[in-house]
C-alpha cells in the first residue's frame, strides 16, 4: 500500500512539532507540506528544531493544496485558523485530523454537512491520549449512577479555549446518559460570578489555568456519604501522540465525521 501523504498545520507549536517528528519516523507516512504562517516558501529543515526534516513550507493553504498532493491534514493551530482549515481541506478532498480544540456545536454541525456533502472522513478528536479517552468512557458510565457531576481541568496558561475541548466532550457525554439536573442549592447565589463554574445541564465545569501544569481532569461524582473521583494526566504532548497515528491510519477508510476517538478505538 502506498504511504500516507500528510501536511501538518501549526508545526512550531507545542503539539505540531510533536506531530511532525511522529509523521517523519513512521514509516508508511511521508511529510509533504506544513503550513506555517512564519516561513512562507522556505522549507522545514531550515527551520530551528527540525534540521534533516524535508518539506515545504506554506502560509495559505489554499495555495499549498492547489500544489501539494496529500491524503491528510493534520491541524494543531487554534479554534479560529483550525475551523477555516479543516472546511478548506474538505473542499479540496483531503481528509483532516483535527487536534485542536475551541470548535463550537455550530462549527460541528457545519463540518458534519460537510463531509456529509465530500463523502470524506473528518477526525475532530477533543484529545488524542488513550488514557483520557478511558477516562472520559469511565466518566461516563459512572453518570449513569451519579447524577451529581462536577469537571475540573487542569491545563498551562498559554491555552486559549475554556473550557477544554476534553472537558467538552466529558460533558456531551455524561449529557447522554444523564438527565438534567440543577445541581447545589436551589437558591445558591454567586457572589463573586463564576464562582461556581461552567453551567452544562446543571453540571459543572472548573477550568484551572497554572503555568507548570500540562493537560489534566478530574471528574468528580458525589453522593450521600460518598465521592468517586476518575482523573487523568498528560504529563507530555507525547502521550498525545499515538491518537495522532491511529487517527492518520483510520481516516483514510473513513467517510463521515468522527468527533471523539471512543468512537474508532475498538
Ligand atoms: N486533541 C488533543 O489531544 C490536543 C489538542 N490540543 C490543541 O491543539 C491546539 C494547539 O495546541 P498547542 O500546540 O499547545 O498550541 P501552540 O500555541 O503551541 O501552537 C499553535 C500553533 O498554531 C500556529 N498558528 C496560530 N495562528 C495561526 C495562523 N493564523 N495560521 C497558521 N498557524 C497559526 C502557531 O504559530 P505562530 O507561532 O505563528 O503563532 C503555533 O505554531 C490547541 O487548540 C490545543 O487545545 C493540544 C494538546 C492535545
Ligand atoms: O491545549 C491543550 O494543551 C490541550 N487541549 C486539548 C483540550 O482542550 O482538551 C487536549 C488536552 O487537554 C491538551
Amino acid at each position: 500500500m502506498a504511504n500516507i501523504k500528510v501536511i501538518v498545520a501549526g508545526p512550531r507549536g507545542r503539539m505540531g512539532f510533536e506531530a511532525v517528528k511522529l509523521v517523519h519516523n513512521t514509516e508508511h507516512f511521508d511529510l509533504v507540506a506544513v503550513i506555517d504562517r512564519k516561513h512562507d516558501g522556505g522549507n522545514l529543515s531550515d527551520v530551528e528544531g527540525f534540521q534533516g526534516i524535508d518539506a515545504p513550507i506554506f502560509s495559505d493553504i489554499k495555495e499549498c493544496f492547489s500544489k501539494v498532493e496529500a491524503d491528510v491534514l493534520v491541524d494543531l493551530t487554534t479554534p479560529e485558523v483550525g475551523m477555516y482549515h479543516t472546511e478548506t481541506a474538505l473542499q479540496y478532498g483531503i481528509r483532516p485530523v483535527v487536534g485542536t480544540t475551541g470548535f463550537t456545536k455550530e462549527d460541528l454541525a457545519k463540518l458534519d454537512a460537510l463531509t456529509k456533502e465530500k463523502g470524506l472522513g473528518c477526525i475532530i478528536a477533543p484529545n488524542f491520549a488513550i488514557g483520557a479517552i478511558l477516562m472520559m468512557k469511565f466518566s461516563q458510565m459512572a453518570a449513569k449512577y451519579f447524577k451529581d457531576v462536577e469537571i475540573i481541568e487542569m491545563h498551562h496558561d498559554q491555552k486559549l479555549d475554556a473550557p477544554s475541548g476534553t472537558a467538552a466532550k466529558t460533558a456531551d457525554l455524561i449529557s447522554s446518559v444523564r438527565e438534567a439536573k440543577v445541581q447545589g442549592h436551589p437558591s445558591e447565589k454567586e457572589t463573586i460570578p463564576g464562582a461556581r463554574g461552567a453551567d452544562v445541564e446543571g453540571m459543572r465545569i472548573h477550568s484551572v489555568r497554572l503555568p507548570g501544569l500540562v493537560a489534566h481532569q478530574q471528574v468528580l461524582f458525589g453522593s450521600a456519604g460518598e465521592l468517586l473521583t476518575v482523573r487523568h494526566d498528560s504529563f507530555n504532548r507525547g502521550s498525545f501522540m499515538s491518537g495522532v497515528k491511529l487517527s492518520v491510519e483510520t481516516i483514510m477508510n473513513l467517510d463521515v465525521l468522527v468527533y471523539g476517538l471512543e468512537n474508532i478505538i475498538e
